[in-house]
């Protein structure tokens, strides 16, 4: 008889995974699954899948998580889903705390959820820890070329490593530009080893970016958790807007807060529950 797996799905500000706790359920090969289980007409259709389980080192976190791409890549970090984890433990009872640890391949990152009166998760904020600009295994330096519609529109542009990699590209107006073709095409810059996630930003004001995204893996998705922080990380250290601002995404918006204090860059928005179902493995 066909395994079938129970799993839920979630978005943040859009960006939707399918999210399965291996305490419950094993998950040989996430990365086949996540591209079977993302399709849309014949899988579940979301942006990846997401592993929810026990730390290794129980020392340091509560639990771990898994990020897989559309396309079966493995990501270090994923912003929208760590807020998304903080919901699901605490409204299905399995960890209700308002603080939760959480192990990442990018390291420990702290949720800090924020409940309303009926005892619901209504926002999460999660401590994203310091952004890095500098050249890594994930860029090399190299000048990257753009497409000739973006010929007379980049303000600025700059690298952003947040546990993954960001190149996020400044523009004076995001009308006219093919962001599809240059974040495909730039994801598989030579200049990035790793491959990368692409932000194409509009400054609004001082406190407020409007962002569109370009995922490594997955494509163009509503939201990017990560993103929004390199976005922001990105301009304020460019002397182009706030450490605190509004990242207004195409599924909604973050609230970026770039700390003085500890340089961690702190993360706050919603998480939803979509659905929830059996499918078969494989
Ligand atoms: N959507 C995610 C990031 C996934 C990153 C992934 N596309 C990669 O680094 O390969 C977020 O909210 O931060």
């Amino acid at each position: 008889m066909t395994q079938l797996v129970h799993f839920t799905k979630m978005h943040g500000a859009g960006n939707d995974y399918i999210y399965v706790d291996t305490s419950l359920y094993d998950v040989p090969n996430p990365a086949a699954q996540s591209i079977a289980w993302s399709r849309p007409h014949t899988g579940i259709g979301s942006d990846g899948l997401v592993l929810i389980g026990r730390p290794h080192d129980n020392t340091q976190a509560d639990f771990s998580m898994r990020i897989f791409n559309a396309d079966g890549s493995e990501a270090m970090m994923c912003g929208n889903a760590s807020r998304c984890i903080g919901k699901y433990l605490y409204e299905k009872g399995v960890f209700h705390k308002p603080v939760i640890r959480l192990q990442t391949l990018s390291g420990v990152k702290v949720l800090q959820l924020h409940l309303t009166a009926d005892d619901k998760v209504e926002s999460v904020t999660v401590d994203m820890l310091e952004p890095r600009f500098e050249q890594s295994e994930q860029y090399t330096g190299a000048e990257i070329k753009l497409p000739a519609d973006f010929d007379g529109h980049v303000v600025a542009a700059k690298f952003v490593s947040m546990g993954n990699p960001h190149y996020v590209i400044f523009v004076d107006r995001m009308e006219g530009l093919d962001i599809a073709r240059a974040g495909k095409l730039l994801e598989r810059d030579e200049a990035f080893p790793e491959r990368c996630n692409i932000e194409f930003a509009q400054l609004v004001g001082n406190d407020q970016i409007r962002t569109r995204v370009w995922e490594r893996g997955s494509g163009i998705t509503q939201a990017c958790g990560t993103g929004a922080c390199a976005t922001a990380a990105a301009a304020a250290s460019l002397g182009l807007a706030s450490r605190h601002p509004a990242v207004l995404m195409d599924g909604g918006t973050l609230d970026i807060r770039w700390s003085a204090n500890d340089d961690h860059i702190y993360m706050t928005g919603p998480a939803a529950f979509v659905f929830e179902g059996d499918i078969p493995m494989g």
